[in-house]
C-alpha cells in the first residue's frame, strides 16, 4: 500500500527549496527601497512576495483545483508606484523557478530551466492566496516569509507551506535557511528542513541535502526545560512566560527565535515548549503562522492547544479565531505546563481588575 500524499509531501519540499533561493539571495542584498509597510504596520519585504509567486505558481501547476491562503496579496505592486517593486520581484521569482531541477523537482511544475512567468501571471499567482478558508476541501496556506523581522534584523525566518483537508493539517513543511543545524554551535552548518506528514512522523534534513532524520521530542527534563518564544514583545508576552518560568522553577532563560523556526527546533528537542501569549485583546493568530507548527510538533510526540486547553482550530478561516495564546510541549510535560499558563492568566486577570 503507498503512503498517503506522497506527491503531496515531495511537492511541498521542492517549493519550499525553490522559495528559499529567492529569500537568501535576498537577505544578502535586501536594499532599503525593497521593504514596504503594510495596513497592519508590519514590514514586506521583496523576498515576501517573490516567495510567494514561487510557491503559488507551482501550486497552480501541480493542483490547479485547490485553494490557497496566503499571507501577501499584490494590491501594492498593481499600484502605478509599484514598478519598481514589481520588476524586481518577477526578475527574483523568474530566478528561482528557472533554476535547475533537483531531486524530486518535477518540471510539470513549472520549473526548471527556461520556465518563466509573466508580471501578470506572478502578480495573479499571489493574488491567488485570497481564499478565505473554511471547514472543508483542500487547501493550502503559504506564509513566504515568517519572521520578516527577523529576516530584516538579520537573524531568523522560515518560508511554510502546509497542506489542509477538511480543516485537518496533513502536510507541512518549513525551510529554515538561517538556522544552526545544532543550536549549541550557532556558527556551524546552517539551513534547515523541517518536514511533516499526519501519521507518518516528522523529519529534519539540512536545506539542500537528503537524508531525513526522524523527530521525536525528548521526554520533560527539569533541568534544562525551557521555553521557545518570539523576540517581539509585542507578539509574545515576554512577562507572562517569565511569570510561568518562576512558577515552574525553571533555571534556564527563554530562547528568544523569530518565526515557526522555534516550532522545528521543539521538535527536534531544543528547549522544551513553545510559548505564545497575547499580548493585548483583539489580535487574531492567522492559520499560516502554525499549521507547518502544529503537525510538527504532535508527529515529534508533543500537544499543542490553546491557553484553554482546546486544540487549534484551522477550520474557522484565515485565522485561529479568538485568540487564547499557544502552548506546545511533550505530551507528559503538556498538562503541567497548562496548570502553570492558566494560573499566571488568572493572577494576570485579577490584576487588570484591581486596576
Ligand atoms: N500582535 C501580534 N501578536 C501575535 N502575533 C503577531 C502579532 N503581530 C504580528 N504577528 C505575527 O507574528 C508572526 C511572527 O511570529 P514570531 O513573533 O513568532 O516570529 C508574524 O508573521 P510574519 O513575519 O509572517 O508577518 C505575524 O503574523
Ligand atoms: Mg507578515
Ligand atoms: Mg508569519
Ligand atoms: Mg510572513
Amino acid at each position: 500500500m503507498s503512503l498517503a500524499y506522497t506527491t503531496e509531501k515531495q511537492f511541498t519540499i521542492s517549493a519550499v527549496r525553490r522559495a528559499c533561493l529567492v529569500t537568501s539571495s535576498v537577505f544578502n542584498k535586501l536594499v532599503k527601497n525593497e521593504t514596504l509597510v503594510k495596513g497592519d504596520k508590519s514590514p514586506v519585504t521583496v523576498g515576501d512576495y517573490s516567495a510567494q509567486a514561487v510557491i503559488s505558481s507551482m501550486l497552480h501547476r501541480a493542483f490547479p483545483n485547490d485553494s490557497i491562503v496566503g499571507e501577501e496579496d499584490a494590491a501594492d505592486l498593481r499600484a502605478e508606484n509599484g514598478a519598481l517593486l514589481r520588476n524586481r520581484i518577477v526578475e527574483l521569482a523568474n530566478e528561482a523557478l528557472s533554476a535547475e531541477l533537483g531531486i524530486g523537482d518535477v518540471p510539470e511544475w513549472g520549473i526548471g530551466p527556461g520556465s518563466k512567468q509573466t508580471a501578470d501571471e506572478l502578480l495573479d499567482a499571489i493574488d491567488r492566496g485570497n481564499y478565505e478558508g473554511g471547514r472543508s476541501g483542500r487547501m493550502w496556506t503559504i506564509d513566504p516569509i515568517d519572521g520578516t523581522k527577523g529576516f530584516l534584523r538579520g537573524e531568523q525566518y522560515a518560508v511554510c507551506l502546509a497542506l489542509i483537508v477538511d480543516a485537518q493539517v496533513q502536510v507541512g513543511v518549513l525551510g529554515c535557511p538561517n538556522l544552526p543545524l545544532d543550536l549549541s554551535k550557532p556558527d556551524g552548518d546552517k539551513g534547515c528542513l523541517f518536514i511533516a506528514v499526519k501519521g507518518q512522523g516528522a523529519q529534519q534534513m539540512k536545506l539542500n541535502g537528503a537524508d531525513p532524520i526522524p523527530l521525536t521530542m525528548p521526554p520533560y527534563s527539569p533541568s534544562t526545560f525551557t521555553f521557545l518564544e518570539s523576540v517581539e514583545a509585542a507578539h509574545s508576552s515576554h512577562s507572562t512566560t517569565s511569570r510561568i518560568s518562576a512558577i515552574l522553577g525553571l533555571r534556564q532563560p527563554p530562547i528568544r527565535m523569530d518565526s515557526q523556526a522555534k516550532y522545528g527546533c521543539l521538535a527536534r528537542g531544543d528547549g522544551g515548549a513553545y510559548l505564545r501569549m497575547p499580548t493585548g485583546v483583539g489580535y487574531k493568530e492567522k492559520i499560516w503562522d502554525h499549521a507547518t507548527g502544529s503537525l510538527l510538533v504532535t508527529e515529534s510526540g508533543g500537544i499543542i492547544t490553546d491557553s484553554r486547553g482546546h486544540p487549534l482550530d484551522f477550520g474557522l478561516g484565515r485565522t485561529l479565531g479568538e485568540n487564547y495564546g499557544v502552548i506546545a510541549t511533550e505530551k507528559d510535560a503538556h498538562e503541567r505546563l497548562l496548570s502553570a499558563v492558566q494560573e499566571v492568566v488568572k493572577q494576570e486577570q485579577e490584576e487588570a481588575v484591581s486596576k
